[in-house]
């Protein structure tokens, strides 16, 4: 069953282009109300073990120094079908590819400095909640 939350991190190019407030006012449009938030940065260690899943493709070397370069910031939201109305509002992977309206089509660089992240399942989004935030930080 769905838990209705979603996690979300603002990556370090949106952050510090000072995008952030952009960014959380397009999420709290959407519908999605924040339940945890906090500006933070991540060691590379840390962020590898984040993106552990991507440990034998090419890019998770570099993908490790990016998300450790700057501060990030990471949160949790809550909306009714929260995972996939997410992905949807944050568009796709490749900038070149987000379609229009999408908040990686008006903030992302790159395909590896891509503004932001969203859990793919309810079941990630509860993981990389929880590996940011204890159950007592969120209300
Ligand atoms: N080919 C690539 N080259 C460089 N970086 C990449 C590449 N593919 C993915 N990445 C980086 O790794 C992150 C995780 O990749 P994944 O395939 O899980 O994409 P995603 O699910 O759209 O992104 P996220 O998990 O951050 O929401 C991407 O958001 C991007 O920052």
């Amino acid at each position: 069953m769905s838990t209705n939350k979603t996690f979300t991190m603002i990556k370090p190019d949106a952050v510090l282009d000072g995008n952030s407030g952009a960014i959380l006012k397009m999420i709290e449009a959407a519908g999605f109300r924040v339940i945890a938030l906090k500006k933070t940065q991540l060691t590379p260690e840390r962020a590898g073990e984040f993106y552990a899943v991507h440990k034998d493709r090419p890019f998770y070397n570099d993908l490790c120094t990016y998300m450790s370069s700057g501060p990030i910031v990471p949160i949790i939201l809550e909306k009714e079908n929260a995972v996939a109305d997410f992905r949807t509002l944050i568009g796709a992977t490749n900038p070149a590819n987000a379609e229009d309206g999408t908040i990686r089509k008006l903030f992302a660089k790159s395909i590896e400095a891509n503004a932001i992240h969203g859990s793919d399942s309810d079941e990630n989004a509860e993981i990389e909640g929880s590996f940011f935030f204890a159950h007592t930080e969120q209300f």
